[in-house]
C-alpha cells in the first residue's frame, strides 16, 4: 500500500478561503479582523514563522500589526505593550511568538493576554475550555491536526489514537480533541517503555515529540492515519518531521509530510480563530 498524502497546503487554501470571504463581510461593516504578531529576539526560525504568519493575514485581508523587539526587552515593557494590544479595539487576536528569551516569564506573558484575543489558545483558561467542552479557542497545531484528519473522510468514532507527546501546545490538548471526537486516546511520552506495542494497535498516530524517525514502518498498523507534528533537520539541513515518511508511507492509509501538512494548517487555524474573535466582538460592538 502507499499511503496517501493528506496535503496541508491544499486544505488550507480551501480554509483561508472562508476566511477571507468571513474577513470581507467584517471589513464591510467596518470591523476588519486584526491579529498583532509580537516576535522577541532573532530566532532565525522564528523569525519565518512569523513572517509566514503576517503574510498569511494579508493575503486573507487581516489586518496584521508586526511588533519585532531585541532579545534585551524587559519583561515589564512586554507586558505593557500587550496591555495596550488588549485595550486597542482594532486588534482580535495576540500571538506571542515562543520561544521567548530566559528572562522573560512566559507563563505570566500568555496570562497578560485578554482571554477574548488569545487566539494561540495557551492561557490557562483556554485550556480549562477546552478540557470542559465549553467554546474557547483551540491551540492552532491541533485544532489543524482534527481538520487534516477531518479531510480524509475517515471518522474517529470508536477508533484508537495513540498521541506521541505531552506538551501544552501540543499533545495534551491533542488528546482531548480526539477525546471530544469520540477516539479511544492513548497519550505516549520518553518515558512510555514500548513506544511501538501502543502505535501498533492505533488506527490513527499523532507524532508531536521534536525528533526525526521517531515512527518507522514497523511501528505502524496497517491503514491507519499518520498526522506529523514534528519539525526537525536532517543531516543534510533539509525539514523533516518525527516520522520516517518512506517506511510509513508503505503501511498507513493517510500521511501528512513535512513541509506541506501541520505547518501551513497552524497558521490557517490562527486565522480562523482571529475572525472568529473579531466576529464576536463585532456582534457585541453592534448590539
Ligand atoms: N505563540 C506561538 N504560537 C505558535 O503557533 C507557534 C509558536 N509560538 N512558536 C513556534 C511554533 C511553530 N509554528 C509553526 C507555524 C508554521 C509552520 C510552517 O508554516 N511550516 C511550513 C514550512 C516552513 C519552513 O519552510 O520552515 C510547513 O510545514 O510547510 C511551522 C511552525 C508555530 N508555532
Amino acid at each position: 500500500m502507499t499511503a496517501k498524502v493528506i496535503d496541508g497546503n491544499a486544505l488550507s487554501k480551501q480554509l483561508r478561503a472562508e476566511v477571507t470571504t468571513r474577513a470581507a463581510a467584517l471589513t464591510a461593516r467596518g470591523h476588519q479582523p486584526g491579529l498583532a504578531v509580537i516576535l522577541v529576539g532573532e530566532d532565525p526560525a522564528s523569525a519565518v514563522y512569523v513572517r509566514n504568519k503576517v503574510k498569511a493575514c494579508e493575503d486573507s485581508g487581516l489586518l496584521s500589526v508586526f511588533d519585532k523587539y531585541e532579545a534585551t526587552l524587559s519583561e515589564a515593557a512586554l507586558l505593557a505593550r500587550i496591555a495596550a494590544l488588549n485595550a486597542d479595539p482594532a486588534i482580535h487576536g495576540i500571538l506571542v511568538q515562543m520561544p521567548l528569551p530566559k528572562h522573560i516569564d512566559s507563563g505570566k506573558v500568555i496570562e497578560a493576554i485578554a482571554t477574548h484575543k488569545d487566539v494561540d489558545g495557551y492561557s490557562v483558561l483556554s485550556a480549562g475550555e477546552l478540557m470542559a467542552g465549553l467554546p474557547g479557542f483551540r491551540p492552532c497545531t491541533p485544532y489543524g491536526c482534527m481538520k487534516l484528519i477531518e479531510s480524509t473522510g475517515v471518522s474517529l468514532k470508536g477508533k484508537h489514537a495513540v498521541v506521541i507527546g505531552r506538551s501544552n501546545t501540543v499533545g495534551k490538548p491533542m488528546a482531548l480533541l480526539l477525546l471530544q471526537a469520540n477516539a479511544t486516546v492513548t497519550v505516549c511520552h520518553s518515558g512510555t517503555p514500548d513506544l511501538a506495542y501502543h502505535t501498533r494497535q492505533a488506527d490513527v498516530v499523532v507524532a508531536a515529540v521534536g525528533r526525526r524517525n521517531t515512527l518507522t514502518g514497523d511501528m505502524v498498523k496497517p491503514g491507519a492515519v499518520v498526522i506529523d507534528v514534528g519539525i526537525n533537520r536532517n543531516d543534510e539541513g533539509k525539514l523533516c518531521g518525527d516520522v520516517d515518511f518512506a517506511s510509513v508511507s508503505e503501511v498507513a492509509s493517510h500521511l501528512t509530510p513535512v513541509p506541506g501538512g501541520v505547518g501551513p494548517m497552524t497558521i490557517t487555524m490562527l486565522l480562523v480563530n482571529t475572525v472568529e474573535a473579531a466576529e464576536r466582538a463585532a456582534t457585541q460592538a453592534d448590539a
